[in-house]
């Protein structure tokens, strides 16, 4: 998978290059580019903003810089994000779509974000989403792009070192992941559910689906009620 990032800030990329990510690029599994979006300016000032069309406050980056950066970047096999609290939310599921893509290209808004021609524009040649981490609103894209970077990277084969820990990942079968433990058996007081040194899988696998539907009920109620009925067991529905 070949991932390029476009921003003014390229130093807030380089955790792309450490540990995880780092073992991925070296084994030839993600090649990386990261791109000044300044290196397309023609003045003096290497201006990439403007103030906003219609007044208010701050400054909106700037069309025709994006453009030509946006034209050198992508190809026709390009997926385009665009980090944006107006975006629609990303998700694992959109990371597992992001995971079979070839060629990912990141554009890093900042100030009050990108003028949005540029999206309608680049639209009419490549496929273009708008996506949101969060409901906070950040600086810049750049952090966004920390995350969903390292969100689909994990999912490619031969990053993770352990490819089965995907099958417990928090959302993998639309709920959150329960607790976990290790040693030691007591830890200030705090002793490991016996359920767990059972050595009884059966029980062991019933008490972990009960903890991850009682913490997804308790915390995210929103993604139980987004699951058919058919996702849930006799005994699910006994909780
Ligand atoms: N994704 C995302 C974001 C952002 C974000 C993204 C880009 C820019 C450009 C200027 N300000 C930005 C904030 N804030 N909160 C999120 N969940």
């Amino acid at each position: 998978m070949q991932i390029d990032v476009v921003t003014i800030f390229p130093e807030y990329l380089a955790p792309l290059r450490a540990a995880l990510l780092g073992k991925a690029i070296d084994k030839g599994l993600i090649s990386v580019g990261v791109h000044d979006l300044r290196d397309w300016t023609q003045d003096v000032h290497k201006a990439v903003d403007d103030s906003p069309y219609g007044g208010g406050p701050g400054m909106v980056m700037k069309p025709d810089i994006w453009g030509q950066a946006l034209d050198d970047v992508c190809t026709d096999s390009t997926r385009l994000i665009v980090p944006t609290p107006a975006g629609r939310p990303f998700t694992q599921a959109l990371a597992h779509e992001y995971a079979s893509e070839s060629h990912l290209v990141f554009a890093c808004g900042r100030y009050e974000g990108i003028d949005q021609r540029v999206v309608d524009d680049a639209a009419r040649r490549v496929r273009v989403d708008e996506v949101s981490i969060g409901d906070y609103v950040l600086v810049g894209g750049e952090v966004a792009v920390l995350a969903i970077v390292e969100a689909v990277a994990r999912l490619l084969p031969g990053v993770l070192g352990n490819p089965k820990s995907h099958a417990e990942d928090s959302f993998q079968d639309g709920l959150l992941e329960g607790p976990s433990y290790t040693r030691p058996e007591v830890w200030r007081e705090l002793a490991v559910p016996d359920v767990l040194r059972s050595g009884n899988h059966k029980l062991i696998n019933r008490w972990r689906r009960d903890q991850s539907l009682v913490r997804t009920f308790e915390r995210r109620p929103d993604l139980l009620e987004s699951l058919p009925a058919e996702a849930f067991d006799k005994h699910d529905r006994a909780l």
